[in-house]
């Protein structure tokens, strides 16, 4: 549905440019939830810009639903914008306009007939939850409120694509699930693609089936949020994931007193009790994750465990546990209790 191919936006010229996307490729497949996540001035709302042309690309070509934009004249590439809804973080309402005003706005710029327009706006309200306050003003409107009225007014020109510009940064953690809660129900309903930028891994982690990570102007990570999530390869991915696990900047695993040999592990080794035994990282996802099958493992083949840090929680609605085990028992009982935890679909790793 969206195909980035080699985009570059270089801002500025001679001693003052400024490259902010460097030869990125993505692709975005029909109907899914996309999230790009990074760091501030990692290029993220210079590529969401660049989809919809909002920012002309240096380099490089944007296609949507099979056409180049990049190749466009002004008046085709105002039409095929109508097919590519987007929603800010800071809501870009008119102020000076009802909510059912706002909503309309996008009808009557395309010229739609007073019936329609008025049944598209009342349906909107409904999608969004917004019936009983289609006369009040935005500053009348929560903000979760106000970005409900924003999704609506991205959503009356039936787009195909969604473009979410940060678009829960600005609210509060529970209004924030609300409009991700929303998002996901429109994705489902509508079979709308969208894509949304982000610096939260909550956001990607609640309703994105595939995920980039965006650095340096380059896509440095990318694939299946579970996967990434579970399995994070680049060092911007491990400290996004270890910021959400622990709240906070501390590292994802550090193991006291255990002897270290590469580099990951070096720099595993440090804050977690050192019990003795062997440490590995057991992962779960989907049902088993609320089974009794560790357990099971474990009382067979008689070695005993400590959990040294855990998570248990969900990406995507699919629950998932991540725990940090010390296994104590006879060399041969721990690595049978690994291959049997493994025979059962946990993915183990060794960590010392
Ligand atoms: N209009 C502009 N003129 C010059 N440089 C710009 C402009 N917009 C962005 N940049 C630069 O391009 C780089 C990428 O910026 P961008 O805003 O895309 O990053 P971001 O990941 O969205 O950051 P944030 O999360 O802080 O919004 C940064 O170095 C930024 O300073």
């Amino acid at each position: 549905m969206i195909e980035l191919k080699n985009l570059t936006k270089v801002y500025g010229s001679k001693s003052r440019a400024t490259t902010a996307l460097s030869g990125l490729n993505l692709t975005v497949d029909k109907g899914e939830i996309f999230g790009v996540i990074g760091h501030s001035g990692a290029g993220k709302s210079t590529l969401i810009r660049c989809i919809n042309l909002l920012e002309r690309p240096t380099g490089g070509e944007v296609w949507v639903g099979g056409r180049n934009l990049t190749s466009l004249g002004k008046r085709e590439l105002q039409l095929e914008r109508r097919r590519i809804g987007m929603i800010f973080q800071h809501f870009n309402l008119l102020s000076s306009a009802t909510v059912y005003d706002n909503i309309a706005f996008p009808l009557r710029l395309a010229g739609t007939d007073r019936t329609k327009l008025k049944s598209k706006v009342e349906e909107l309200l409904s999608l969004v939850g917004l019936e009983a306050h289609s006369g009040k003003y935005p500053s009348q409107l929560s903000g979760g409120q106000k970005q409900r009225v924003g999704i609506a007014r991205a959503l009356a020109s039936d787009p195909d694509v969604l473009l979410c510009d940060e678009a829960t940064s600005a609210l509060d953690p529970q209004t924030t699930d609300s409009i991700l809660k929303l998002l996901l129900d429109i994705n489902r309903k509508l079979g709308l693609t969208i894509l949304l930028i982000t610096h939260e891994m909550h956001v990607i982690q609640s309703i994105c089936d595939r995920v980039a990570v965006i650095h340096e102007g380059g896509i440095v990570e990318q694939g299946p949020v579970a996967e990434v999530f579970l399995k994070p390869k680049h060092e911007v991915t491990k400290e996004f994931i270890s910021r959400d696990v622990a709240g906070g900047d501390a590292p994802e695993v550090r193991i006291a007193g255990a002897a270290a040999s590469s580099g990951r592990q070096a720099a595993e080794t440090a804050a977690l009790p050192y019990t003795g035994g062997a440490v590995f990282r057991i992962t779960c996802l989907g049902e088993n994750t609320y089974g009794t099958a560790l357990s099971e493992v474990v009382l067979s083949t008689g070695v005993h465990f400590a959990i040294l840090q855990g998570t248990v929680s969900t990406i995507k609605e699919v629950p998932y546990s991540q725990l940090t085990v010390s296994f104590t028992g006879a060399k041969e009982a721990v690595e049978l209790a690994v291959a049997k935890l493994r025979e059962r679909d946990f993915d183990v790793e060794v960590l010392g």
